[in-house]
């Protein structure tokens, strides 16, 4: 599908930040799967997707049947594909095998959350689409095990696997595939047709989800007399209007401008925002792997080579091929506050008194402290000086002292949005996590840090001490003009 190739270093798309609640959204739903345990058990619903988040957003504990699963998944184009799946368990390699067959996907294993977008990344060759036409059947398995939603797909009958096709998983592709003599509603409403629903039905279905992504008032037109970005957004309706809980998106949005790329990508997030699909994404761009993914498997000659969410992919590379895949991407676009925070060191409850406060930020070395109330929530802060004064004058409370908390954010924003807020703080950045309790701090070191290439070593920063107090220095002088004459000696200054 993808015949575009592109250097990991020179990324296809302008980098831009998907505004922060369209992120936020995307980001729910790696913590609700992060709250809840995956099992293989069966599903607790029918629609385990819906069910089990909400389950899961209410804080039990549920057993989540993944949306997909592949087990030891082959695939060889050739004569004999069976014997080279034979070898290549053996342990031959890809070009050991060259000879009797092109081994598209070697060994895949990995499992697909309901809700989660899953992208799966590599260069043109490495085995992306064969892996994609997999799991719907379009393409037989050689070796191994596709699973939807619990039934494996591989080795059914040929009619029941156009059943799962048609009303289990719907596809999205590149160069859009409209009919080109229907209207765009017909497009939309072509996979109920496909079911035999009612004429007047499928087409107010197609009315409601052209308006869904934006193409309200479009239905009567011709698939031609629409822009590329707009054709796309024809092909994801069309796929949304099958009302499949699963959506196969293959290189979708390869072949759009930059900009019209980007802001497909946005809309991809704000819908599945709302509509909570399991999607898996094929690019063999990056930065859109990075934007657009919950988890990222990277394939390199037909192999998967790494599973993990764009973070552990940026700070944890597992290869030197994923490392140099890497290097060119923004991390303050991809890395979180959640990501760099460090523990706060000086915090203070609201109930303490002044003495606790000035005891707390002499032992961090801070000159203010966080103040936060029983929940955690941040409420102010209170510096070193007023502490002081409060103490002299007797007080027992920090009434009258806590001022407002300077602005904090929240752990899933990108560090690209903490640099204002950052330079304004007097403090190190606060941190809260969903229910807005203080989790963390970031000093602007930290901040700045977090960008190098390095920033996943361990260990101290070296920072500059506060300078020593005029006090002190004026005694030193004092002191060296006693011992050894007043120093003659503008002229020695730099200027
Ligand atoms: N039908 C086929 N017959 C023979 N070889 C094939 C077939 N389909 C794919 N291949 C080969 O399998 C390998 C993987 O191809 P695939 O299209 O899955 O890669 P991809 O990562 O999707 O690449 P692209 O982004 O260029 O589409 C390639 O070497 C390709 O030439």
């Amino acid at each position: 599908m993808g015949r575009n190739p592109t250097s990991p270093r020179s990324p296809a798309t302008p980098q831009r930040l998907a505004p922060a609640s369209v992120r936020s959204a995307a980001r729910s739903r790696s913590d609700i799967a992060s709250r809840c345990v995956v099992t293989d058990a069966p599903p607790v619903a029918a629609h385990p997707g819906a069910t089990d988040a909400a389950a899961c957003a209410a804080g039990d504990i549920v057993t989540i049947s993944p949306a997909i699963e592949a087990k030891g998944l082959y695939k060889v184009f050739g004569k004999h594909p069976r014997s080279v799946v034979e070898r290549l368990r053996a342990g031959a390699t890809r070009e050991d095998v060259a000879d009797a067959g092109t081994a598209a996907v070697v060994d895949a294993t990995f499992s697909v959350q309901p809700g989660e977008i899953f992208v799966v990344m590599g260069l043109s060759g490495s085995g992306k689409s064969t892996l994609i036409r997999m799991l719907n059947g379009l393409h037989d398995a050689t070796g191994g095990e596709v699973l939807v939603q619990g039934d494996t797909i591989t080795g059914i009958p040929d009619a029941r696997l156009r059943r799962i096709r048609r009303d289990g998983i719907a596809m999205v592709f590149q160069h859009f595939a409209l009919l080109p003599h229907r209207t765009v509603a017909a497009n939309v409403a072509y996979p109920l047709e496909l079911r035999g629903v009612p004429k007047a039905e499928r087409l107010a279905k197609a009315e409601e989800v052209l308006a869904l992504v934006g193409l309200d008032g479009w239905g009567a037109r011709l698939p031609s007399e629409l822009s590329g970005g707009m054709q796309q957004r024809v092909g994801i309706a069309r796929a949304l209007a099958a009302d499949t809980e699963i959506l196969l998106m293959d290189e979708a949005f390869s072949a759009l401008d930059p900009l019209i790329r980007r802001e497909m990508q946005e809309q991809l997030l704000e819908l599945q925002a709302r509509l909570r699909k399991t999607i898996v994404f094929i690019t063999h761009d990056l930065n859109e792997a990075m934007f657009l993914g919950d988890r990222i498997a990277v394939m390199r000659d037909g192999r998967i080579v790494q599973v993990g969410s764009p973070e552990d992919i940026l700070t944890d590379p597992a290869n030197d091929y994923v490392e140099q895949f890497v290097q060119d991407v923004d991390r303050a676009r991809v890395l979180t506050a959640a990501n760099v925070m460090e523990r706060p060191r000086s915090v203070v409850a609201e109930s303490a008194g002044p003495r606790t406060a000035l005891r707390q930020m002499r032992d961090a070395g801070a000159s203010a402290a966080y103040v936060v109330d029983r929940e955690r929530t941040l409420v102010g802060i209170v510096t070193d000086r007023d502490a002081v004064a409060h103490v002299r004058q007797g007080a027992t409370t920090l009434a009258g002292i806590v001022r407002p908390a300077p602005a904090s954010v929240a752990h899933d924003e990108v560090l690209v949005n903490l640099f204002v807020p950052s330079a304004e703080s007097p403090l190190p950045l606060a941190v809260t996590d969903g229910d807005g309790r203080l989790a963390g701090i970031i000093p602007r070191v930290t901040l700045l840090a977090a960008l190098g290439p390095a920033a996943n070593a361990t260990g101290p920063l070296m920072v500059l001490p506060q300078p020593v107090s005029h006090d002190l220095i004026d005694e030193v002088l004092a002191d060296a003009d006693d011992a050894h004459g007043p120093l003659v000696a503008d002229a020695e200054e730099v200027r």
